[in-house]
């Protein structure tokens, strides 16, 4: 679903990834963790399209993403190539990102009516649908400033959801949260993970969560993939010494 082939990313003289290599199957849910700058959530940037790539080419469900293909040639992406690709993935951010100014429905159906061309009505009961989901279907006539930082986040992943995408990518969709309200959203996660037929990119320092929900945890360190494996394998047993290092950080990740 996800292909990177020797992706290079860099700002200025920083280099954030590296020649990276990186796979995600169709329906595989994919744990990202790693240090601080490592290039973590500079991976769903561009898989979202908010950060272009300096060398190598990026496959979504087997359509390159930042090229086009011109008679057997890959060509950079025009815009509406890079349009039609986002509509594969949905991305939760860390800062929730809502409309201030819209309420709740709104905020879900901007985006089903104006973009996917729905009309109001299919809109209206796909943010019903979703709302549902999230547990938040008595919450839909509030504005943003009305809930707590826990609701917003779910009203987040229901906007996300509305759009109905493939793939979906959570970049430390907790860590703006007060402590007791990061559970609600995580319980969330772990749902949609069951119930739904998504391909899962999670950015997260809750190792506890990444264990619980991961097919597969990979840790990146300097804009490359270290280590990767079954969350057992890579919490439990870490064979590399920059893993062990850094797990030794998290309070028992092992439990
Ligand atoms: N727009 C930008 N301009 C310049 N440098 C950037 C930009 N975005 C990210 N960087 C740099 O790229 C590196 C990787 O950033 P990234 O946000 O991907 O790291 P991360 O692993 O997600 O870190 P964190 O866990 O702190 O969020 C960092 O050194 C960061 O400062």
């Amino acid at each position: 679903m996800i292909q990177f082939d020797k992706v290079v990313k860099r700002f200025g003289d920083v280099t954030v990834l590296d020649s990276l290599d990186f796979n995600v199957q169709k329906g595989e849910k994919v744990t990202i963790i790693g240090p601080s700058g490592s290039g973590k959530s500079t991976v769903l940037r561009i898989l979202m399209t908010l950060e272009t790539i300096n060398e190598g080419v990026i496959h979504v469900a087997g359509r390159p993403l930042w090229h086009e293909l011109r008679n057997d040639q890959l060509i950079p992406a025009s815009e509406d190539h890079l349009r039609q690709m986002r509509k594969e993935m949905g991305m939760v951010f860390q800062q929730f990102n809502l409309f201030p100014h819209m309420t709740v429905r709104r905020n879900i159906t901007e985006a089903p009516v104006h973009v996917l061309g729905l009309s109001k009505d299919k809109a209206n009961q796909r943010a019903e649908e979703y709302l549902e989901l999230v547990g938040l279907s008595d919450q839909a006539d509030k504005f943003p400033s009305q809930l707590s930082g826990g609701q917003q986040q779910r009203v987040a992943i229901a906007r996300a959801l509305a759009m109905k995408p493939n793939i979906m990518l959570f970049d430390e969709p907790t860590s703006a949260l007060d402590p007791e309200l990061v559970g609600e959203v995580l319980n969330v996660i772990q749902r949609l993970s069951e119930e739904q037929d998504l391909t899962m990119l999670l950015v997260t320092h809750e190792m506890q969560f990444a264990k619980q929900i991961s097919d597969r945890v990979c840790f990146f360190d300097k804009g490359r993939i270290v280590e990767e494996g079954p969350p057992e394998q890579v919490f439990s047993s870490p064979r590399e010494e920059r893993t062990q290092e850094f797990l030794k950080g998290f309070i028992n990740p092992e439990c």
